[in-house]
């Protein structure tokens, strides 16, 4: 078979807050395979509530090593599916924004040496130095004033960082870390995002942080693309389409991808990603300082930012009204939805005892 009527198959995964998702599609996009782990329902044994555990003042953390796990698990699925691993010329994904891992010193070593006869959870069991606190995290209030305060306030550090402080971005969360568990913060030899931490077990190594991800830490200065702390623990960030290598031995010898199976995110992207919370993105030419919302480095050269807006009560608020509704059936909701005229006749609802990120028209995030 010559390289040019080779099948050729893409993989992607989405590392996201109930669940692990895996997709394989064909070079015309036509899905291919699919397959998922729900964290509370196929891993019972981490005794998480919608994917994380909530703690007493606001802290709310999910175990590392449940998505290690949820890993190993998603490809005993594609397995049982029948994926042709060597048909994958390349893969890629994302993972929920914010959450932050926590590697210890001798992770990086059992990590690039994984025994490909054993699941990686087993091997990585004592690679992390605490679970990782999540995008739902509030109990970072007084760092979020901190960090404002050290640059001179909200609209300084939006207009370096592309966001004032939020509870619940990467920055504050290292903050108090070093505050309150200095043991944790000092053991640690890399810290990670999810996405870069799901890409770490494909690669063999820890991987970078991606700029469009880096963005939603207020710590990376948007314009110069480079950390704008002293962050030692978090490497240098590279562009989103970076091409980072080769995959891992591990996935070659375990699975059969071919050795020259490339990580890479390719140009194209989603818009409106409707999940636990629903999250609107948007194309920029030019970085803004919004008072509310995000302003991220685009993951793509057409769109070099991005505007962002999330609203935390995403499924909450469809599931309530399905409740309400639709005796909570997914299918009579739809049903619902489907016999109502488009738009609504410009009619919008909110329920406001629910919480949200954001209540920012699409112009504040211009
Ligand atoms: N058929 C459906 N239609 C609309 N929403 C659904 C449907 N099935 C599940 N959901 C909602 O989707 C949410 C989880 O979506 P998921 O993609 O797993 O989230 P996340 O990406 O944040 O992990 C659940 O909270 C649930 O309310
Ligand atoms: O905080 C944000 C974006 O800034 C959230 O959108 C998280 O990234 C969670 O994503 P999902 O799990 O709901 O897809």
């Amino acid at each position: 078979m010559t390289e040019e009527t080779r099948k050729k198959t893409f993989l992607g995964f989405d590392f996201s807050t109930q669940r692990l998702k895996a997709l394989v599609i064909g070079e015309d996009y036509g899905v291919l395979h699919e397959a998922d782990v729900e964290f509370d329902v196929d891993l019972p044994e981490f005794r998480t509530a919608g994917g994380v555990v909530r703690g007493e003042s606001g802290e709310v953390t999910a175990p590392t090593l449940l998505w290690v796990k949820a890993l190993d698990m998603v490809m005993d699925r594609l397995v049982v599916a029948g994926v042709d691993f060597e048909s994958i010329e390349a893969l890629s994904g994302a993972g929920q924004q914010h959450g932050s891992v926590w590697w210890a010193k001798d992770s990086e070593a059992k990590l690039a040496n994984l025994s490909s006869d054993d699941f990686i959870h087993t091997q990585l069991a004592t690679a992390f130095l605490c679970d990782s606190p999540v995008w739902m995290d509030s109990s970072t209030s007084a760092d979020c004033r901190a960090l404002e305060e050290a640059v001179g306030g909200a609209e300084e550090l939006a207009k370096i960082t592309g966001s004032r402080a939020y509870e619940r971005f990467t920055g504050p969360q290292i903050r108090k870390m070093f505050r309150t568990r200095a043991r944790v913060y000092h053991a640690a030899k890399r810290i990670s995002l999810v996405s870069s931490f799901a890409c770490s077990l494909f690669l063999g190594r820890i991987a970078p942080i991606d700029l469009s991800d880096g963005s939603g830490m207020n710590l990376l200065n948007i314009r110069t693309m480079k950390w704008d702390e002293k962050a030692l623990k978090l490497g240098s960030p590279v562009p989103t389409a970076t091409d980072l290598g080769p995959i891992s031995s591990y996935f070659v010898q375990r699975y059969g991808f071919r050795p020259e199976c490339r990580l890479r995110l390719r140009s194209g992207w989603v818009g409106l990603s409707l999940g636990t919370s629903d999250t609107l993105l948007l194309g920029l030419p030019a970085p803004a300082a919004p008072t509310a919302g995000h302003i991220l480095v685009g993951p793509t050269p057409d769109a070099p930012y991005m505007a962002l807006l999330c609203f935390a009560n995403g499924s909450l608020t469809r599931q309530n009204h399905r409740d309400r509704l639709a005796g909570q059936s997914w299918d009579a909701f739809n049903e619902l939805l489907r016999s109502t005229v488009r738009g609504n006749m410009g009619y919008m609802g909110k329920d406001s005892r629910l919480r949200q990120h954001d209540r920012v028209t699409w112009h504040s995030a211009q």
